[in-house]
This record gives structure tokens, C-alpha cells and sequence, in this order.
């Protein structure tokens, strides 16, 4: 979901080690020698938070940094923001160091750049919805009219609209963690980081957030590190993941890189129950043969030609602009060839099924076993590739896991 190619972060080789000032460079020194974290410990009362960890994120991507509890993730997100300040290491936000800046310029970037959205909502309770999400703008020294005006433009983008004057304790956590986002959003940051943001809410609530987050980010394309404990939740999300284990990177990639080449033995274990259909999509699983309509198939006799020619028993048909508008069979293009016809429009089938390149995999095998054609791939109603049963089946072996329901 980049919008375009511009780094929006990079972190630089950062490291934050815990404990007491003058055992830090000892810890940093171990550290570098490849000592474990609880030997560091031991022998210097240091806690090694962050180890090495070097990343990018691209603007408009959202980047989930999981990995279980202790590996990380919440140092270094608040390295990103400075809550936290790095032992080591640089942070590049849109090229400016963020280690070196005085606090005034920290206080600029995370006003006018960084938002935050926690697990555990925090609301104020004697604040009202919108005065909560407002809050950040008051902070800035926004007038009462315009930052209510955002506030009340941010609530509804998270579809609070009605429930301004309320308070949080009449909310569900669900409603809670909106107005959490939406105060983030009323102040229009560039980046959003999400702390667990969802990990509060129950199961269905979550899983509709997560879905809201996906929508809303089509909307406003803001670059979203999240953090989360949760593998499902970070395939779902993440258009790149960070694994991180003992306070050190250990993978980053797309789910599918990380799913079909995982780069250590403990990655393979952590990944190793996910069904690699759920995650594959149809751009990944089809093939680009030319059982798309040829540009010289005008007519019922020169498709039969093309069909034979190439094996096909049916041809989708595209119009000059490439945009596909039917389907024809052999048997169908043969009759109207017998019977004189000119064109194809009139044995073409209209309504056949498709889907988008972004369709899990796991959704093609039982619609492939509804249709008798090939599936065809569209995006903006063109033709980007078909997938045929036999071709889907062995993508999913070829890439490790097949599902069980192939
Ligand atoms: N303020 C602190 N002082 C000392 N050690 C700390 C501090 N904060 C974190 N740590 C240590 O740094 C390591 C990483 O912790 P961190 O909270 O970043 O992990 P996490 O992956 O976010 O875990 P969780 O999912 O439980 O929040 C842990 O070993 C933790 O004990």
C-alpha cells in the first residue's frame, strides 16, 4: 500500500540498554560480542530493551513490529517518538535525525509528525469524546472552534459521529479505542504509532478495528507502525512485519517472504501453524497466460482459431480500452462461426465471476470449484492474470504449507 517510494523512517543500527549509567558501556560491550541478554544481566544489572535493530518504513505502509512479550517491540517504538531515548544508534524521520534535535524541535516532530494510539485507550474520564479528541490540538494551542471542528471531521473518520458530547464511560472499549485513534487523527500526524492499540477489545471488535484500520488507511494513507503480540493480527495488517526476538530484528518482510522463507529456525516455529492460503493473494498464486482475448480475435471464427491454436476451450474478450467484457467459449464461438455471425458480443457471457489481485487464496479453491473457466484476475476491470485449479494447488504446496481444505 506504498503510496510512493519515499522512506518515510529509517532507524539506524539503535540499541537501548536498561539499567545503571555506569554499567552501560560494559552491557554495550558484551552486547556486541554476542553475549545473550540474561548473561547481561547477570553480569551488569542491564537490560538489553533494543539490540542492533536497523529498519525502514516506507511512506504510506503499514509496518508491524511483533514478536512476544519482552522481545521489544514497545522500546523501540518509544525510541521512535523519544519517550524513550536510545543508547545508541540513529532514527532518520523524512532525513532528520530525531536523536540529535533539541526538545523544542522534538516537540515540533511529534506534534506536527508522530501520533500515538495506546492499548489502553487513555482517556481522559472527565473529558468529554470530543473534548478527549480535541485534546492533543489544545495542547498545541489551537482556538476552541477549529480544533473542534477537526476533532469532530476525526470522530467521524472512526464513526463516532453523534457521540461527541458523551463520555468515555458510557462508551464500549471497542468506541473507547476510537476516540483513542481519533485523537491522533484530529492532529493530521504523518506517522501513526499504535502501541497493541487493539489488543484490549475482544475478539470480534478487534477483528472489525483491524478492518477499519485497513479502510481508513486507503483513505488517508498515513505511514502505521504497529506493534502487536499477535501473529494473525500482523498478517492481516502489515504490509511488511518486523519480527523481533530478545530485543534484536530477526526478519522483516512481507507475510508471504516471511511465511515461505523464514529466516531462522525460530521463525519457522513461530510461523509454522499459519495457513499460508489465508495469506497468499490471487496476484501471487496466477498465471499470465494469454487466455486473455488476443488483440486479433474480432470474430466468432478468428477466436475459434486462437482457441485451438492454443489449447484454450474458452477466451475472455477485452474492448479497445483493455478492459475485459465477457467470456466466450469454443463450443459457443463454433456455432455462431457456422452460423455466419460477425461478431462476438452476442454469444459473449457477460457475467462471469472474478476476483481482485488482492483476494486471499484461501477464497479462490471454492469458487474454482463453482466455475467452469478460468478465474480471471482483474484490477480497474483489466485483465492482470487468470488462476486455474491445478496451478493454485501447486503454488500453495510449492510454497511450504498447503491448506488442508485444497
Ligand atoms: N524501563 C525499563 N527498565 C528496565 N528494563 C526495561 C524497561 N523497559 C523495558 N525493559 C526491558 O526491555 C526488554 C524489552 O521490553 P519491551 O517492553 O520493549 O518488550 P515488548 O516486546 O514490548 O513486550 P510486551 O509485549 O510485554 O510489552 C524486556 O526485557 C524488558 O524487561
Amino acid at each position: 500500500m506504498e503510496s510512493e517510494n519515499k522512506i518515510k523512517i529509517r532507524v539506524e543500527n539503535l540499541t537501548k540498554i536498561f539499567g545503571p549509567k555506569s554499567r552501560i558501556p560494559e552491557a554495550q560491550q558484551l552486547l556486541e560480542k554476542g553475549e545473550n541478554k540474561e548473561n547481561i544481566l547477570k553480569k551488569t544489572k542491564c537490560g538489553i530493551g533494543v539490540s542492533n535493530a536497523s529498519f525502514t518504513v516506507m511512506e504510506g505502509e503499514i509496518i508491524v513490529i511483533m514478536g512476544l512479550s519482552g522481545s521489544g517491540k514497545s522500546t523501540l517504538v518509544r525510541c521512535l517518538n523519544r519517550l524513550i531515548d536510545p543508547t545508541e544508534g540513529k532514527i532518520f524521520i523524512d532525513d532528520e535525525d530525531i536523536t540529535t534535535l533539541s526538545p523544542n524541535e522534538l516537540r515540533r516532530v511529534r506534534l506536527t509528525k508522530l501520533g500515538m494510539v495506546f492499548q489502553n485507550f487513555a482517556l481522559f474520564p472527565h473529558r468529554t469524546v470530543c473534548q478527549n479528541a480535541e485534546y492533543g490540538l489544545e495542547i498545541q494551542g489551537m482556538a476552541p472552534e477549529e480544533r473542534r471542528q477537526k476533532a469532530f471531521t476525526a470522530l467521524e473518520q472512526v464513526g463516532l459521529k453523534g457521540w461527541e458530547n458523551h463520555y468515555p464511560h458510557n462508551l464500549s472499549g471497542g468506541m473507547q479505542q476510537r476516540v483513542g485513534l481519533a485523537r491522533a487523527l484530529a492532529m493530521d500526524p504523518d506517522i501513526l504509532l499504535m502501541d497493541e492499540a487493539f489488543s484490549a477489545l475482544d475478539p470480534l471488535i478487534r477483528s472489525d478495528m483491524q478492518d477499519e484500520l485497513i479502510g481508513l488507511q486507503q483513505q488517508l494513507q498515513k505511514t502505521i507502525v504497529f506493534i502487536s503480540h499477535d501473529l494473525d493480527e500482523a498478517l492481516k495488517l502489515g504490509d511488511r512485519i518486523i519480527l523481533m526476538k530478545d530485543g534484536a530484528i530477526v526478519q522483516s518482510g512481507t507475510a508471504e517472504e516471511i511465511l515461505t522463507n523464514p529466516a531462522t529456525e525460530y521463525v519457522a516455529r513461530f510461523v509454522e501453524n499459519v495457513d499460508i492460503s489465508k495469506v497468499l493473494t490471487a496476484e501471487s498464486v496466477m498465471i499470465k497466460p494469454k487466455a486473455m482475448a488476443s488483440p486479433e480475435v474480432h470474430g466468432p471464427k478468428s477466436a475459434l482459431r486462437f482457441m485451438q491454436k492454443e489449447g484454450f476451450s474458452q477466451i475472455f474478450v477485452h474492448d479497445k480500452k483493455k478492459q475485459v467484457i465477457g467470456l466466450v467459449s469454443a463450443d459457443a464461438a463454433s456455432e455462431a462461426a457456422q452460423r455466419g455471425e460477425k461478431d462476438l458480443f452476442s454469444i459473449m457471457q457477460k457475467d462471469f465471476i472474478h476476483v481482485t489481485p488482492d483476494t486471499p487464496a484461501a477464497d479462490l479453491i471454492p469458487i474454482l470449484a463453482d466455475i467452469p473457466y478460468p478465474l480471471p484476475v482483474l484490477e480497474n476491470g483489466k485483465m492482470k492474470g487468470i488462476i486455474i485449479r491445478g496451478s493454485l494447488l501447486a503454488a500453495l504446496s510449492e510454497r511450504g504449507r498447503s491448506s488442508d481444505n485444497a
